[in-house]
């Protein structure tokens, strides 16, 4: 991801003087603003922003000038945030929602977004996209996160994921197609934000609104290329003083909520412009939700709503030195695009035998190689030539059906001996299961004779990371031989101490175990579901131990279990013992003698 610095767009919206009477301690000058200096009242403090919107300024202006370049960000698969900030009263929610005549950033922003992607859906050259849009709705109440658009989901955690993405699972999301659509869905919602009377503002905001808008441009050709951008649009409570609010009980706790959480708020771009090491993020609920927006990677803006009646005075103040420190903030932008594998892209269009990597974008030719998926058990070498591969189907194939084959012959075998309440020791029932064993041979004989002789392959992936030939020097073989040697004193799994079944015989031994096709006659139906239970045990204890698990096996040792989990992490489970053969270094000899010691020291 290319990533771009972008600061911190801070503008100032000075709302109309709601009373006649009260008096104006504010004046603007082109992008700035002044007010009187308390401590020197012949003074003038004045700030500078990006653009100051003064008390005339409409909701057209600010999101024509200020708003609407933005979009095309979020659209090109980049974040946008835009956030009102500032002290109860001073006009957030009239700027992000507005009325039903007035409307504010929240519906202009979403309609901008439609009426953008009508004019690409109508530039584009050849070029076919399509358009995904949908947006979750939620409010911070008491550091609660709330579902605004599903009302059962409340107190919803906060992640973070692997890209640093901040979300929040179990949010409900609505996928909408034009801003009719949205209107359907976010009127009822906005009904559900928690809103009070208090002495300042007769509909005040109880809570820190977000609306997260998610577009994902889809390329309907080759290379897919596929864009992520999301917009989130915020419309957060007001500072509040709790001796001019009056507020009380219920609405103080709701205050001193609001508060705590701004003053993190504070902490944060106070950490940032310091660069401290620890930016506080996870202080409260709000700046864990705006760590992209602030110090992140999204294009921010934000609007900082001031009140100019002489009366807030000290929260315009205040309000205006926050800004100005908001805006020092320098956020990397990047573009979220994904481009799809070769198998991925090999699903969507039907690619030509001869079609190769150099018919690609450049772009698209490096995340196949990134993106290209471990091999599966199913198609363990997918570097081989096709006709390995097709060799090692077969012999995939054949082997299922030895196994299938010897299954079906033990459940026989097992059925047999319940129905006719046989002793194992029987003779006639022995030699009848001799003569289906043989039977049974001698078909698994005639198969094996028809497959070409298998040449496990080791995986490429597998070898380049193990080493798959190492020299070994006389010093590291001795060490490696004690090595082994300790552990084989070692119980197996002395933990969980394996409970045979009574009248079993426990005298497996190592190689019937190991050669499964050609089980001796001479053992009795208990023996035989013993060895297949030893040997399904093991296979279990293979598929699902821990590396340190695996070393108290014997002849294993630290090496070989990481080898063995590593294998299993990067194809998923070993289907046979045949399998193991495909770790590098793991020779018949070697597995023959896993199997003997271990499948020993079980029974
Ligand atoms: N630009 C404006 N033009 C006209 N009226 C405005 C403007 N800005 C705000 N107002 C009015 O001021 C009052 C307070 O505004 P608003 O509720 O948006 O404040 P707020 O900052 O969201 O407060 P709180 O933090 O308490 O929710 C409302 O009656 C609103 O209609």
């Amino acid at each position: 991801m290319d990533k771009k610095k972008s600061k911190v767009t801070v503008v100032v919206r000075v709302r109309p003087i709601l009373k006649a009477e009260d008096k104006n301690c504010v004046s603007c000058v082109a992008n700035s603003i002044e007010i009187f200096n308390h401590r020197n009242v012949n003074e003038n403090i004045k700030y500078d922003f990006t653009t100051v919107y003064d008390m005339t300024a409409t909701q057209q202006k600010l999101f024509q000038e200020c708003l609407k370049p933005k979009l095309l960000h979020a659209l090109q698969g980049q974040n946008v945030s835009i956030f009102a900030y500032g002290p109860t009263g001073a006009g957030k929610t009239h700027t992000m929602l507005g009325t039903s005549s007035n409307p504010g950033v929240i519906p202009r922003v979403i309609n901008g977004v439609f009426q953008k992607i009508s004019e690409e859906k109508k530039a584009c050259k050849g070029e076919q996209w399509k358009y995904n849009v949908s947006f979750s709705y939620l409010e911070i109440y008491n550091e609660k996160v709330m579902d605004l658009l599903d009302v059962k989901n409340s107190d919803l955690p906060i992640r973070e994921d692997g890209d640093k993405n901040i979300f929040v699972p179990g949010l409900a999301k609505r996928e909408i197609e034009s801003f009719d659509e949205f209107k359907v869905h976010f009127g009822p919602a906005s009904n559900n934000r928690t809103v009070a009377v208090t002495k300042l503002n007769d509909r005040s905001s109880r809570s820190h609104c977000i609306l997260r808008l998610d577009l994902r441009k889809s390329q309907l050709c080759a290379p897919f290329r596929e864009l992520h951008g999301k917009i989130y649009l915020i419309d957060l409570a007001g500072s509040e003083d709790n001796r001019r609010t009056g507020n009380q009980g219920i609405r103080l706790k709701e205050s001193g909520a609001i508060n705590k959480s701004l003053f993190v708020l504070g902490e944060v771009v106070d950490a940032i412009n310091n660069h401290l090491p620890r930016v506080p993020y996870r202080n409260s609920k709000l700046t864990r939700l705006l760590q992209d927006s602030i110090g992140g990677s999204c294009h921010s803006v934000m609007i900082t709503n001031i009140a100019p009646e002489q009366r807030y005075y000290y929260d315009t103040y205040c309000t205006l030195n926050f800004a100005s420190k908001s805006k020092k903030i320098v956020n990397s932008t990047c573009v979220r695009e994904t481009i799809p594998s070769r198998q991925e892209l090999a699903r969507k269009t039907p690619v030509r035998p001869d079609d190769d990597e150099a018919s690609l974008p450049k772009k698209a030719r490096m995340s196949v190689k990134v993106a290209n998926t471990p091999p599966t058990m199913q198609d363990p070498a997918p570097f081989l030539s096709p006709l390995l591969r097709r060799q090692n189907r077969l012999e995939e194939t054949v082997n299922r059906r030895l196994e299938d084959l010897e299954k079906n012959i033990l459940n026989q075998m097992r059925e047999m001996a319940h129905t006719n309440g046989q002793p194992a020791s029987n003779p006639d029932f022995m030699s009848q299961l001799q003569k289906q064993l043989e039977a049974s041979r001698q078909q698994l004989q005639t198969i094996a004779h028809h497959t070409p002789p298998s040449s496990p392959v080791p995986p490429r992936v597998l070898a380049d990371k193990t080493n798959a030939s190492p020299v070994k020097t006389k010093k590291s073989k001795l060490k490696r031989q004690k090595s082994e040697n300790d552990i084989s004193c070692s119980p197996l799994f002395a933990a969980q101490p394996r409970v045979f079944k009574k009248g079993f015989r426990s005298s497996a031994s190592s190689s019937r175990l190991l050669d499964t096709k050609s089980p001796k006659t001479d053992d009795s139906c208990g023996s035989i579901d013993l060895q297949m239970s030893i040997n399904e045990e093991f296979l279990t204890r293979l598929n699902t131990s821990t590396v340190k698990d695996l070393q108290s096996l014997q002849t294993v040792g630290v090496k070989r279990a990481k080898l063995i989990f590593e294998w299993r992490e990067a194809y998923g489970l070993f289907s046979n013992y045949e399998d193991l053969k495909k770790i590098p270094g793991f020779t018949d000899k070697y597995i023959g003698n896993l199997l003997k010691s271990n499948l020993v020291a079980v029974s």
